[in-house]
């Protein structure tokens, strides 16, 4: 199948995820789907700690008390298989002929999916001030955000679109710019 795949980046609480499903909203579910690299990582992680997975995939506490060890636990993996978690998020979208995928971080992902999908990629990077993204929740944390998977696409200038997400004007902006990218 012939797909067109949007791969979403931005910094912790610029918006990947509400701009992901506004996006979604506007395609349908028919078309579209979103996948999250995050989701087998999360999937894994919690089978193999016991831990509650609903609480772990959703955006509070929890899943940030969590988030440095699943950040080194996957680095395990990656060091092992580059691809892995790539893979195995996309087993969830497999009938569906636009993807976006919301939590892009690495350069290996980037380059795991233009190796795989070629051309049917498009590359967006969401950016929001700091003091905006504060206001939706992020702190500042040591070993995160001075880690790869915060950092590892700050140097990347690629991008076949960039966008802001400081507020609902520049959302609304933006989604068009996406929607555009896919039409
Ligand atoms: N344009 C916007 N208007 C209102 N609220 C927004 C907007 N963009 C993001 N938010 C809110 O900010 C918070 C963070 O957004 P979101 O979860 O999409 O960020 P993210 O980049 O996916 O973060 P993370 O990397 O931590 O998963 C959420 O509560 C979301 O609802």
């Amino acid at each position: 199948m012939n797909r067109k795949i949007l791969l979403i980046s931005g910094k912790r609480k610029s918006g990947k995820d509400y701009i992901s499903e506004k996006v979604l909203e506007i395609i349908g579910n028919e078309k579209g789907c979103i996948i999250r690299i995050s989701e087998p990582i999360k999937s894994h992680y919690a089978k193999e700690n016991n831990l509650d997975l609903s609480e772990l995939m959703s955006d509070n506490k929890y899943k940030e008390n969590y988030r440095l060890q699943m950040i080194i636990w996957s680095d395990q993996v990656r060091s092992r298989d580059p691809g892995y978690f790539c893979r195995a998020a996309c087993e969830n979208g497999a009938f569906k002929p636009i993807w976006i995928v919301s939590d892009i971080r690495r350069k290996t992902d980037i380059g795991w999916f233009k190796d795989t999908y070629k051309d049917q990629i498009k590359t967006v990077r969401i950016f929001a001030d700091e003091e905006t993204r504060k206001a939706r929740g992020y702190i500042f944390t040591s070993g995160v955000d001075d880690g790869v998977s915060e950092c590892g696409l700050d140097d990347y200038i690629d991008w076949d679109l960039c966008v802001t997400n400081n507020n609902s004007e520049e959302c609304d902006e933006s989604i068009q710019e996406i929607l555009k990218l896919i039409s």
